[in-house]
Parts: C-alpha cells; sequence; structure tokens
C-alpha cells in the first residue's frame, strides 16, 4: 500500500524553485531517508506532506488522501521549526497533545518509550538539545501515528542519543508505522534507512537501498552523493552525464 506519494510536484516561492518536480513514492512499512544539501527543498518537501503549504503544482497524496485536513491525524511529525510552551512540563504536554488524537498512547508509555519518564516534570526551558528533540519525538508519537515524518529529528543529539533515538523510532515502525526522515548525515541514512533518496535543486537524483548506492565501484556514500549532484550539475549544464 502506498502512504506518501509525490508526483512531478514543483513549489516555487518568489524568485526561488524550493522544488522542481519531485518525485517520492514511500510504501507501508518503509524507512526511507531524505538526503541533500541545504536548501535542497527536505523542509518543503515535509511542509506540503503536512498539509502546511499547498504544491504550485503536481500531485501529493498521504494514506490516499490529501494533505492535511482529516489524514493529519495518523501523521507524526518532527519539524526544525517547532516552537514549545516554555512554561509547560515535559508531562502536561504530552498529555495535552495527546488529546488532540482521536486514539492516543498512554503519556508514561510514550515518555518511556522517549527515555523522558525522569524528566517528566521538568519545564521545556529546562532541557537539553536532545532531550527537547525526544520531547518532540514523544509528540511525534503520542497520536500513535501511521506515518512518522522526522525533519533531521537527531541534528542536536550526540553519538549515544542518537543511537537510542533510532532504536526507539524502529520500535515504532516495526509496531506498523511507515518512517520519511531529513538528514544530512549519509552514514545515518545508510544505517537506518531501507532507501535513500537523494535531492539535489528540488529534484530526486537518486532513490535507492544504501547498498545499491554504493555498488558501483564507489565505496563511500559522501562520494555516491557528491557523484549524484555533480552529474544533475553537469546534465542541467548542458553537459553529457556519465
Ligand atoms: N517560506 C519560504 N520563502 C522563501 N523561500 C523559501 C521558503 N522556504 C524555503 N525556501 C527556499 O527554498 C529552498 C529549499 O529550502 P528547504 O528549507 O526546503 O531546503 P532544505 O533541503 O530543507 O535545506 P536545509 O538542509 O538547509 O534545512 C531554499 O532555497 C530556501 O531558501
Amino acid at each position: 500500500m502506498t502512504v506518501l506519494e509525490m508526483c512531478d510536484v514543483h513549489k516555487t516561492y518568489a524568485e526561488v524553485r524550493a522544488l522542481d518536480g519531485l518525485d517520492l513514492v514511500v510504501e507501508r512499512g518503509e524507512i526511507v531517508a531524505v538526503l541533500g544539501p541545504n536548501g535542497a527543498g527536505k523542509t518543503t518537501a515535509f511542509e506540503l506532506l503536512l498539509g502546511l503549504s499547498r504544491p504550485t503544482s503536481g500531485h501529493v497524496e498521504v494514506l490516499g488522501q490529501a494533505p492535511g485536513g482529516a489524514v493529519r491525524a495518523r501523521v507524526g511529525a518532527m519539524l526544525q521549526s517547532a516552537g514549545l510552551p516554555a512554561q509547560t512540563t515535559v508531562r502536561d504536554l504530552v498529555r495535552l497533545l495527546g488529546r488532540a488524537y482521536p486514539r492516543s498512547l498512554p503519556v508514561d508509555e510514550v515518555l518511556e518509550r522517549t527515555s523522558l519518564t525522569g524528566r517528566a516534570g521538568a519545564r521545556v526551558t529546562s532541557l537539553s538539545g536532545g532531550e527537547r528533540q525526544r520531547l518532540l519525538l514523544a509528540l511525534a508519537l503520542v497520536g500513535a501515528p501511521d506515518v512518522l515524518l522526522l525533519d533531521e529529528p537527531t541534528a542536536a543529539m550526540d553519538v549515544a542519543s542518537r543511537r537510542a533515538f533510532w532504536r526507539q523510532t524502529r520500535a515504532s515502525v516495526a509496531e506498523g508505522a511507515t518512517l520519511l526522515f531529513a538528514t544530512h548525515d549519509l552514514a545515518e541514512a545508510s544505517a537506518v534507512a531501507d532507501r535513500v533518496v537523494a535531492l539535489h535543486e528540488g529534484r530526486t537524483v537518486a532513490d535507492a537501498t544504501p547498498e545499491e548506492l554504493t555498488d558501483h565501484g564507489r565505496s563511500d556514500l559522501e562520494d555516491v552523493f557528491l557523484a549524484l549532484t555533480d552529474e544533475w550539475s553537469s546534465a542541467v549544464d548542458g553537459k553529457a552525464v556519465r
């Protein structure tokens, strides 16, 4: 079953082409990483999938429906720009957000899963960067979502926190969720994802398993990505593509 579908999606902001014909399909139960340099269009794609903005042209579907609206209750999201009410405690915030969903997980279970039980009474302002990211994950999980959309979720985390984060997130996927996440970290994409979609200048330049991407004599995913973006730039300049 197709969970996420973006077909020839364009998104233009004044003079900027944030997305320029993006294609992306994610099937149920998949873990897909969206990789791309700064400005590639990752956040724009997530905003469209969440119904926070509309495409200039092209087609976007989530669980067979238009994004936002009724389907939003089945999607858990972590966005880079997320603001949190400063004076609220971790437990209250998770409980409050849980009430917004038709079927939510018990608050204690969510705190346990995200290793926040010991910080349940802490105010949001007192959290470390990594704890704040875990709280954002808790808020994404509390509605028992079918789809998780995580935009650079581990950006502020140290190595141990990252590992714990992905352990917790994988457990949710194992229970039937589908995961799309954005990252700059090629090692993370390759370790966590079943499939990697590389974006460059608002387009898909690769869509393959991590093994397939490194299968052509290129030992390192970073080299692969740089080669792909070079090939794409060359193609745009009208030069030959290898
Ligand atoms: N609201 C907006 N108004 C104008 N331009 C925008 C807006 N949102 C994004 N852009 C532009 O669209 C392009 C794609 O931005 P986007 O944030 O989607 O990239 P990204 O891949 O998420 O980048 P990063 O890795 O830096 O987070 C950039 O050139 C950005 O400046």
